[in-house]
């Protein structure tokens, strides 16, 4: 069982990772992202897709053209987790790779 992360590890987690924000009303974060166009963001998606399945922990996104929304939260412990800050990491580390 994933524990919840606690209020001081939560706002740890966020100062962090600053191109993430805490989403009003849930215990998750969000980070957007736009790319050049949807090749881009679809590519982007496939990275963090294959990650995302290794590490089995699945981001809560969305994509719009060129522009791509990803929520991370925790639905085994209802809540923020080290998992979640795992995962954003790794998709910053995407991101710094490609450019963004
Ligand atoms: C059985 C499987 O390991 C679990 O359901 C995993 C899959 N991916 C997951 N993804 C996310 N975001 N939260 C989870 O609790 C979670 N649990």
């Amino acid at each position: 069982m994933v524990a919840k992360l606690t209020a001081a590890e939560r706002s740890a987690a966020l100062a962090s990772l600053p191109g993430w924000e805490a989403v009003d009303g849930r215990d998750a974060i969000r980070r957007k992202v736009k790319f050049a166009d949807f090749n881009a963001a679809w590519g982007f998606m496939t990275r963090v897709a294959l990650l995302a399945d290794k590490q089995d922990h699945h981001p809560e996104w969305s994509n719009v053209y060129n522009r791509v929304e990803i929520l991370l939260t925790t639905h085994d412990c209802d809540g923020l987790s080290q998992r979640d800050v795992k995962l954003a990491q790794a998709i910053d580390r995407i991101l710094t790779e490609s450019g963004n």
